[in-house]
């Protein structure tokens, strides 16, 4: 008897170990989130999400059914329905099979919050979010120039950036404070200069990486 119950601990050990970890990476537009991961993803073992990434796809795929209303809520600063964005998260993660990955841009609101864990929360592991904190003058002239030096964005212009900072600080604000209540949030100062702000990331991802 006691063999199979030993075998069965092991066994439920390891599929606790092999959940995939997930470090969500929030912060404004234009506060370098997508900048930041590629860094990381050079330096450790992740794979990097975008959830508007994901999401500019689906709108471009032919075909797809969600494409129309993906365009009209990106161009407003809409946050699109979790149904949509986690799905989307949920089979890249699935076919990628890896172990670790950046989710950037993700959960956004209470809705993409409640969404996520209903559907993954058995299934993954969140260890921490990753909060780029930058100011809205730095977040917007950043975007204005990602515009002008041909992003091929339809939201990167001032009509638009002004609807997502609103869309940011109503909606998503909220949730990095939920995660900070369970002392979750690194937070980073990325006003700075991408070598000062790389420092930072170094002295959250080694230790993380070498404890997990
Ligand atoms: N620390 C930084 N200093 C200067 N420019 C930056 C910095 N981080 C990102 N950028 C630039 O700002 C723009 C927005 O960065 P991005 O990583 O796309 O941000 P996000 O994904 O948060 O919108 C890009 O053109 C990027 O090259
Ligand atoms: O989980 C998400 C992520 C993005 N978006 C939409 O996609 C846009 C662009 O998001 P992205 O993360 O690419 O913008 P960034 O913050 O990187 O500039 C947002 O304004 C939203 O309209 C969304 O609805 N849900
Ligand atoms: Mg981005």
């Amino acid at each position: 008897m006691l063999i199979p119950l030993v075998q069965g601990i092991r066994k439920f050990a390891m599929s606790a170990a092999q959940k995939p970890q997930i470090v969500f990476v929030l912060g404004a537009p234009g506060s370098g989130k997508g900048t930041i991961c590629k860094n990381i993803v050079e330096n450790y073992k992740f794979i990097h999400l975008s959830a508007g990434d994901l999401l500019r796809e689906e709108q471009n795929t032919e075909g797809s059914e969600h494409g129309d209303m993906i365009k009209e809520y990106i161009k407003l600063g809409k946050i699109v329905p979790v149904e949509i964005t986690c799905g989307l998260l949920k089979k890249a993660i699935e076919k990628s099979g890896a172990s670790r990955f950046l989710v950037d841009g993700f959960p956004r609101n209470q809705n993409n919050l409640d969404g996520w864990e209903k559907v993954m929360s058995q299934c993954v592991d969140v260890k921490f979010v990753l909060f780029l904190d930058c100011s809205e003058e730095v977040c917007t002239e950043r975007c204005l120039n990602r515009g002008a030096q041909g992003s091929g964005r339809t939201d990167d212009n001032l009509d638009s950036l002004k609807k997502r900072f609103n869309t940011y600080s109503n909606e998503t604000m909220p949730i990095i404070k939920y995660y900070e209540g369970k002392g979750m949030v690194e937070r980073v100062d990325s006003n700075r200069t991408l070598p000062e702000i790389f420092e930072d990331i170094k002295k959250i991802f080694t230790p993380f990486i070498s404890q997990s």
